[in-house]
């Protein structure tokens, strides 16, 4: 069963990066189909107008649900799971990349402005299921760039997209924390040599080293990662 992703958003230029590479040979494959709805044809007013100032006063804009509700109800299907991104949404992440890959039907509603008026979310929460998903503490100016990594990070799961699935099987079997450092030819580069060991092909040598690796770099870049923290 391939995976149907629908795109709703008022830049559906900024989805054109989907037709390369990997994404672009997913499609190709048939495992994954991938569809941009441009909100504004799921207006009805002459100007296409798809905010307004916000209730309780505040800053910018904010989305109007009609032209959201119009656009989900076109693409909507019962197995259909809803994405908003927001930078308030549950934080984004490879377990949940993983979910989404083995859904049936994934829709990306990509607000702008300050959001998108929170009825859209209550009005499909009893029929759908929704997803409020932020990628990171940081505010963007909109859901599309955060669309774009959640695509490609569930995408690359998808049984059959990745060409060589073993690499999947490492990071599955990734101790926790982050990767270890990678080297490749030439053995001596501007002065700098790889280390030994990964030319001693002792494997078991080589393995230690890099959990070493991973725990000197987890403890120096993400504590939180660290067991126990
Ligand atoms: N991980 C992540 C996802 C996003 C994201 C996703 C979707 C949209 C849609 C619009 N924006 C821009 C935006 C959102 C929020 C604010 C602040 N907020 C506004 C309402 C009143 C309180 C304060 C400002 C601008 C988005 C941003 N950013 N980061």
């Amino acid at each position: 069963m391939p995976l149907r992703i629908d795109v709703i958003t008022i830049f559906p230029d900024y989805f054109a990066p989907l037709q390369l590479s990997l994404m672009g040979k997913a499609q190709q494959s048939g495992l994954v189909t991938i569809a941009i709805h441009d909100l504004r044809e799921f207006t009805s007013d002459r100007h296409r107008s798809v905010d307004d100032t916000p209730y309780g006063g505040g800053a910018g804009m904010v989305m109007t649900p009609e032209p959201w509700g119009q656009a989900i109800d076109a693409v909507v299907t019962d197995q259909s799971t809803l994405i908003v991104p927001t930078p308030a949404g549950k934080l984004f992440s490879q377990p949940v990349a993983a979910e989404l890959a083995h859904s049936t039907h994934l829709i990306f509603a990509c607000g702008r402005y300050e959001g998108i008026d929170q009825r859209v979310v209550e009005y499909y929460r009893p029929r759908i299921d929704v997803r409020e998903l932020s990628i990171g503490d940081y505010v963007l100016a909109g859901g599309d760039v955060a669309t774009l990594a959640m695509i490609e990070a569930s995408v690359r799961l998808v049984p059959g997209v990745l060409g060589n699935p073993e690499s999947l099987v490492e990071e599955s079997h990734q101790l926790p924390g982050v990767e270890y450092p990678s080297y490749t030819k030439p053995p001596t580069w501007r002065g700098l040599d790889v280390p030994e060991v990964l030319l001693s092909g002792h494997h078991d040598q080589i393995a230690r080293w890099r959990a070493e690796q991973s725990t000197i770099r987890t403890t120096h870049n993400r504590p939180d990662l660290l067991p126990g923290s």
